[in-house]
């Protein structure tokens, strides 16, 4: 690098990126799933119930039972290399790690669970690095997503003498690089299929409805997505919201009625995509790959592919390289 005379020169900072999912149990079983279910639903940016009438329900109900269902759920998706969104989360660290070389040092953390958002900003810094870009992986913002990972982000700073600069990433629900990558991952993977699609679903998770009269704008947000992607494929695309959790009215409508519903009203052939997972999970591999698939054959469906997300692919690593960059600039020289 060359500076103009006159200017001492002074060592480059050494900046870091932090990559940030959701998080998942560390085995498939009961005792580590009831774990992370503990700490996952008693954040309160996740249930937004006063947890003087939340507590007793989750201690007393939840995790009770949903642990042992949740560990037979996640047996049913596990792989050698332990828990898909974990395997993932890895891989897409590794892939920027390649491409960053010397000028980023990235890491990459989980919300709930393992390896913590504190001990990954405390080793960066430990490391050196004096600017911190953090990366939610959410593409569209939500307060139980990318607000509480920005949250644990701050309260680590909040406890530091010497805090690093900070930058977080902002939602890109309807980046062109994101809706570029999605267009050149489904079209691949719809133009692999041995059947023709009817109809192509995009699923998001969904979210309590009163998120929605509050002000949140994730479902904003996912309809954007949505007609970006459907604008950029050339064909239309029906929206739903999955993973429903407790009694209150949810985002609608449902993916697992509307899988119900298809076959009735004649359309025999789909595909599901979900683009609002950054990486393949629980949600997407055992509730939309297992159980919405029995559904939709059951109900008289007849081809059915569920589409991988964006994980490590290349689009979706070239995506994340360019988005960050762009993050990035001023922080580190450009190439
Ligand atoms: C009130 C409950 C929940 C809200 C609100 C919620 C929002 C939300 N979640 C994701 C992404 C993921 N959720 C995942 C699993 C999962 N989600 C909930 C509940 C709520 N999610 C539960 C209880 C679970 C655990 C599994 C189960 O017991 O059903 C996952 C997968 C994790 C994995 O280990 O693979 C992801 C990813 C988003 C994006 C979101 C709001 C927009
Ligand atoms: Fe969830
Ligand atoms: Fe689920």
């Amino acid at each position: 690098m060359t500076r103009p005379e006159g200017h001492p020169s002074v060592p480059d900072p050494k900046v870091g990126l932090l990559l940030i999912n959701l998080g998942t149990p560390d085995a498939p079983h009961a005792t580590a799933v009831r774990r992370y279910l503990a700490e996952f639903l008693s954040d309160p940016r996740v249930v937004e119930i006063p947890p003087i009438a939340w507590k007793p329900i989750l201690h007393g109900i939840i995790l009770r039972t949903r642990p042992r269902r949740s560990a037979e759920a996640y047996n049913q998706v596990w792989t050698n290399e332990g828990s898909p969104l974990a395997v993932i989360a890895r891989r897409q660290a590794h892939a920027l790690r390649e491409r960053f070389g010397h000028r980023v040092s990235v890491h990459y953390a989980m919300r709930y669970g393992n390896p913590g958002i504190a001990a990954a900003i405390h080793n960066m810094v430990s490391e050196g690095c004096s600017r911190i870009l953090a990366a939610p992986l959410y593409p569209q913002y939500c307060a139980a997503t990318t607000a509480t990972a920005n949250d644990a982000v701050f309260a680590t700073l909040a406890g530091m003498r010497v805090q690093p600069a900070l930058r977080t990433l902002p939602p890109y629900y309807d980046d062109p690089l994101y809706i570029d990558a999605l267009r050149a991952n489904i079209a691949r993977q719809l133009g692999a299929l041995d059947f023709e699609p009817e109809r192509l679903l995009v699923s998001f998770h969904g979210m309590p409805r009163r998120t929605l009269e509050l002000g949140d704008p994730y479902h904003c947000h996912c309809q954007k997505t949505a007609r970006l992607v459907g604008e950029a494929l050339g064909r239309s695309v029906e929206v739903t919201f999955q993973s429903r959790f407790g009694r209150a009215k949810w985002l609608e409508p449902a993916t697992d009625t509307t899988l119900a519903a298809l076959p009735k009203q004649g359309v025999k052939r789909i595909a599901i995509a979900a683009p609002g997972f950054s990486a393949d999970c629980l949600e997407t591999l055992e509730e939309l790959g297992i159980r919405g698939r029995e559904t939709f054959m059951h109900a008289g469906g007849e081809q059915f592919a569920l589409l991988d997300c964006l994980n490590d692919s290349p689009e979706s690593v070239d995506m994340l390289e360019r988005m960050i960059s762009r993050e990035l600039a001023g922080w580190v020289q450009q190439t």
